[in-house]
């Protein structure tokens, strides 16, 4: 049987501003940041150690990932940045407030937007200045491979091979493993692991700063899956996602 730990970042900025983030590299608030902190201290308590991490390449997931190892006392293990971790790229609307969305064109709208499969943002135009052509984060990328917009179902297909090419071969290694990264690029994980449907991957939610711990059978297979923290605080940061695409 192997574990694998999934975390949100903690909260960031825009998560604070309620705004569509994306692939812009806001930091974490203080709150986000505690949140951290608490994770590392949940994760040492319930006496796990890592050999690997993975996060993305933003800063709000690297540093949350910093905070966890230092608070666990495990920052020699090796961390692999890899952009294909990076929140699902939020397109033209990067930036903008998600109530104010909502008041605009309705929640219904804002929801499929948020969280349906197949429904991608308008693209950003490729001489906007949010595109990351010009960001070195991505100088390994060619162009065609930066993305102007995605859908959930765009952000399954480039975390999937990263999950069969990386993850998946040092899990068999035995390697207990530490994935900081983001609400859709972690529901797109998910989505492949539990086989969850393109209709029902739209319930599913990820809070902010909490271990989701997955148990695998020997062929990565998923048996069970529990959050660490504490069930009302978990509910309540459920709920706080859910409600920031609300016109209230
Ligand atoms: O704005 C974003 O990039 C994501 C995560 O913060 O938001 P949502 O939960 O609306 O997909």
């Amino acid at each position: 049987m192997h574990k694998i730990v999934f975390m949100r970042h903690g909260q960031s900025i825009w998560n604070y501003e309620n705004r569509f983030t994306g692939w812009t590299d806001v930091d974490l608030t203080e709150r986000g940041k505690k949140e951290a902190k608490a994770a590392g201290r949940i994760l040492r308590e319930a006496g796990f150690e890592f050999d690997l991490a993975y996060t993305s390449v933003l800063k709000r997931a690297i540093r949350t990932l910093w905070i966890v190892l230092d608070e666990m006392d495990e920052m020699w293990v090796p961390v692999v940045c890899d952009w294909r971790l990076n929140e699902r790229h939020y397109g033209a609307l990067q930036g903008l407030n998600k109530a104010e969305t909502a008041r605009k064109y309705g929640e219904h709208k804002v929801h499929m937007l948020r969280r349906s499969y197949e429904v991608a943002a308008e693209p950003l135009l490729p001489n906007d200045p949010r595109t990351s052509y010009n960001d070195p984060a991505y100088a390994s990328l060619s162009k065609e491979r930066i993305p102007l917009t995605e859908s959930l179902k765009d952000t399954v297909a480039r975390v999937k091979p990263l999950w069969f090419e990386s993850i998946a071969p040092e899990i068999r290694k035995g390697k207990r493993i530490l994935i900081a990264a983001h609400g859709n690029s972690l529901r797109a994980l998910i989505k492949e692991l539990d086989n969850i449907s393109d209709k029902d991957i739209a319930l599913l939610n990820i809070p902010t700063g909490q271990p989701l711990v997955y148990e695998l059978d020997d062929e990565l297979k998923p048996v069970r899956h529990y959050y660490l923290g504490d069930p009302a605080q978990i509910a309540e940061a459920l709920q706080e996602v859910e409600a920031q695409g609300s016109a209230s």
